[in-house]
């Protein structure tokens, strides 16, 4: 160490301690990074690698990045899951002595960001923290931009624990040294959550408040390590993050991560992207905040009626008042993000910008209830009432900030006039000075008669008057000072104009730093109102996605579904809102759904591409739509509420976490099948097809059975083993249905329409037909399932099992042929056994060879 420069002893020093983050170690302009960290962000950042001499005899790698431009640099890294540690100098580097003192003030991680820059609008960025405790996780969610605190515990293992961190989208995790050896490897490559170290797990006294003295201790222990974990990287008070809110089982219904992928609530799964997802549906909400709450109703579908019925009153009487609905968008439209805008004035990186948007926002407040006033049901009426329009801070910031201030807080520009007397009056100074000056222009003119004489201003040399040297015998001797000589021209000044320009120059210094400091004031008083600016963004967004629940639920032509007391299930005409949508709504075919006690599963049979999944992702999506308060697609609904939706749905392989497709369908049934209650939505598609027929099919029955006699929950199971239809004879709550298709010339026509009943055809050549696999493998395929059709026993067994797909037929006759073989085989070696080798030619042994073991083949 000692060899090494005082600068690079101290780069090394604060390094030390941020080993896991790039150190942005400010020299001047320039953000340098050196060492390793430089050799890595010069390939990260394609920026070029340079060295500097360290006091070694070898040159220390370096890179850096300007200062102004860092921002986009820090996105880069930080966006790709790595963390930044911004190292400031700290002291003026005028006065220090040695090398100028330098401090670490912010680290930025993933889940810590609070730069607009790094911020979607749409999308709340998360952190979370985790603490376990044999069998018990505590999980305590954070939003930092807008400091929403929730808090989870669950009982699971190490895998569930990770599955349900990428289901609540956290970009990074927070745990236990232990804990970090298990799972940081699997999470990064897994599901690209970056994870950091914090063993402290005591809740800090300024946070203290955020927590309930009785809250469990595991649950403590998270919220103590996500407060240090913020306390290390944001070295600031974070006055806005809320009180923890406990999210608890019996309030919302519960949605793994499989059945979250597996319904594409929010995202799809092919392209991982908002398009095609329920979200992208009903997202038109009209503020960013509106677009994440609606986000996390999807996520969080209610269990408590009371709450959706009030939900979906509001939405009806918005279908009802159109005008009302339009006046709320108008005025939500200048609604900006007060949930950030909040998070941003207690982390002290608002700017006067940011407050005037605040100051639009509580404008437009008013004008919202009165708007929600009009409406005569209780709920809005009630929320139009809480709403608290901030008067008081509106006129404050109204009679101190500029309507149009700079973006620079140091510039001046930012305060009103008449909002303080010492600013108005430097103004006034400032003002007039320039007034004296401008008019002293006019009067220097008559009195020398110099047309062309001039006042001008530069930074280097002040206020000057400017003469042409054709005039300068005009000035009468003794006049002016010469003060700069120009090509053509000479610059005088006054002791007059000095004077004034001291007067200025003093009172426009005075006035921006006076500036800076009243907007300081501004800022420190906006503070006092972050928790009910808080509340007042909750109220503005869930108006935002009440609104645009009715907004969809018109234009898609959704009905107002009833909760059912009886635990039934009743839809006419349902349809899938999705696949609605994207495709012409002329063409999609309407089913519907009837459940109750007696008729609790339905086992649905049919072609492939008939639309067996589309019908059960159906009920479940209409499910969601219900318990979030939104209308639903069908004519009629009635629907229990689930406390939580099981999918087993279309392959997930899981190949980075090493997983078969036939595993991850395993774990997911295991776990529907170990969670699942009488109140609960099963949807299991095509289970067991991943491994060999009887084995799946046997599978498949076991899994159906179990779910009848032990869990009772309404279930949709689809399948292609039509020998599983005979089991509604022997499970008296189970009922056959399929989605109809007719063949026609050849060609197979679906339906879509889902009938009571089992289908009694395979169409698993059709749909390759329609796949346009080559014509040849077609026809070949359909003389092969001739064969087999008209062969003996593969008739006896389609006495019991008439419509097996053509992989069940593959899979039966390769039993058959198994002892054709064996038959082949003894003929083989018979003939082998016979045959006289010493009179056959090679010729004649090389094509008897060849004969043989094409027979064998
Ligand atoms: N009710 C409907 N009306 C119109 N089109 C539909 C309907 N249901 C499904 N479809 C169309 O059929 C396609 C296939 O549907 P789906 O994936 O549900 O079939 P499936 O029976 O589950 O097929 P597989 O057995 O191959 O998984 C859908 O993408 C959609 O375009």
């Amino acid at each position: 160490m000692a060899q090494y420069t005082p600068m690079i002893q101290q780069y090394l020093k604060i390094k030390s301690s941020h080993r896991d983050a790039f150190l942005f170690f400010r020299l001047g302009d320039f953000y340098e990074m050196f060492f390793e960290d430089a050799t890595r962000a010069s390939q990260l950042l394609e920026i070029t690698l340079t060295s500097r001499e360290g006091g070694t005899s070898e040159r220390i790698p370096m890179c850096g990045v300007p200062h102004h431009s860092a921002a986009n640099y820090i996105k880069q890294l930080v966006e790709s899951g790595h963390k930044v540690a911004i190292c400031e100098q700290v002291e003026d580097p005028k006065s220090a002595k040695g090398v100028v003192k330098r401090e670490v003030i912010q680290i930025i991680t993933p889940g810590t960001v609070m730069d607009q820059n790094l911020l979607k609008e749409t999308e709340n960025n998360f952190i979370a923290a985790v603490s376990c405790k044999d069998e018990q996780y505590s999980i305590v969610l954070n939003d930092l931009s807008t400091g929403e605190l929730k808090g989870y515990l669950y009982k699971g293992d190490t895998s569930m624990l990770m599955s349900e961190l990428q289901a609540m989208h956290a970009r990074e995790a927070i745990m236990s040294s232990e804990l970090y050896d298990h799972i940081a490897e699997t999470l990064r490559l897994r599901y690209q959550i970056v994870s950091s170290i914090q063993d402290k797990s005591e809740v800090p006294d300024p946070f203290r408040r955020l927590v309930q003295k009785n809250e469990k201790e595991l649950m403590k222990e998270a919220c103590g390590r996500l407060f240090h974990y913020l306390l290390h990287t944001q070295k600031r008070a974070l006055e806005h993050l809320q009180p923890l809110s406990m999210q608890h089982l019996n309030e919302y219904m519960k949605l793994d991560s499989f059945s979250r992928r597996n319904l594409e609530l929010v995202e799809t799964n092919r392209s991982k992207g908002k398009k095609g997802s329920l979200l992208w549906l009903l997202d038109r909400t009209v503020t960013g905040m509106g677009s994440r709450r609606l986000k996390q109703w999807i996520e969080q579908p209610l269990l408590v009626p009371d709450l959706i019925q009030q939900r979906l009153d509001v939405v009806e009487e918005l279908i009802q008042e159109f005008f009302v609905r339009e006046e709320l968008r108008d005025k939500l439209k200048q609604v900006y993000d007060l949930e950030r805008l909040a998070g941003k004035v207690s982390f002290g990186n608002i700017t006067a910008r940011d407050l005037i948007q605040l100051k639009q926002t509580l404008g437009s407040v008013p004008g919202i209830k009165q708007a929600l006033l009009q409406l005569s049901n209780p709920y809005s009426r009630g929320l139009a009432e809480q709403m608290d329009s901030h008067e008081e801070l509106y006129n404050y910031l109204e009679s101190s900030l500029h309507d149009d201030p700079p973006l620079s807080l140091k510039e001046g520009g930012l305060i009103k006039d008449g909002y303080h007397k010492e600013l108005d009056t430097y103004r006034d100074a400032s003002v007039n000075g320039k007034a004296w000056i401008a008019s002293l222009e006019q009067k220097e003119r008559s009195e020398t008669g110099i047309k062309s004489l001039k006042i001008g201003y530069n930074r280097i040399f002040g206020y000057f008057i400017e003469v042409t040297r054709s005039n300068l015998s005009l000035i009468p001797e003794g006049r002016y000072e010469r003060k700069q000589t120009l090509a053509n021209a000479e610059r005088f000044v006054t002791p007059d104009l000095k004077e004034k320009e001291r007067l200025i120059l003093e009172a426009e210094e005075k006035m921006v730093s006076l500036e800076y400091e009243l907007f300081l004031q501004v800022r420190e008083h906006v503070k006092s109102y972050i928790q009910s600016l808080q509340l007042l963004a909750k109220q503005l967004s869930e108006i935002d996605v009440l609104q645009a629940f009715a907004a969809v639920s018109e234009e898609q032509r959704y009905v107002k579904p009833l909760i059912s007391s009886t635990n039934s299930v009743s839809i006419s005409n349902g349809r899938h809102p999705v696949v609605e949508k994207v495709m012409d709504a002329q063409e999609y075919v309407p089913n519907d759904i009837y459940l109750n006690d007696d008729r609790s599963m339905l086992l649905i049979t049919g072609p492939n591409m008939a639309g067996k999944s589309t019908y059960m992702r159906q009920l479940a999506l209409t499910a969601v739509m219900l318990q979030i308060g939104c209308f639903v697609p069908a004519d009629h609904a009635e629907l229990p509420l689930f406390d939580q939706i099981f999918t087993r749905i279309g392959a997930a392989d899981d190949l980075v976490g090493g997983q078969s497709t036939f595993m991850v369908e395993m774990l997911e049934t295991r776990y529907a099948l170990s969670k699942a209650t009488s109140q609960s939505l099963i949807l299991l598609d095509e289970i067991g097809r991943g491994t060999s027929t009887y084995d799946g099919m046997a599978l498949a029955q076991s899994i159906v059975e179990f779910i009848h006699d032990h869990i009772g929950a309404k279930t949709l199971f689809s399948t292609h083993y039509h020998e599983l239809t005979v089991l509604e004879k022997q499970l008296r709550s189970l009922k056959n249905v399929y989605v109809s298709a007719v063949e026609e010339q050849g060609r197979l026509v679906f339906l879509h329409k889902v009938i009571d009943g089992q289908a009694d055809k395979s169409f698993g050549i059709h749909v390759a037909q329609l796949a346009e696999l080559p014509s040849a493998v077609i026809e070949r395929a359909k003389s092969i399932l001739e064969d087999f059709e008209s062969d003996d026993r593969s008739q006896k067994k389609a006495q019991i099992e008439p419509d097996t797909q053509l992989s069940l037929f593959m899979e039966e006759n390769n039993t058959e042929k198994l002892s054709k073989k064996k038959q082949e085989k003894s003929e083989v070696e018979e003939f082998l056994r016979t045959m006289n080798l010493l009179e056959m030619t090679p010729l004649d042994a090389m094509t008897t060879l060849f004969n043989l073991q094409k027979k064998v083949k």
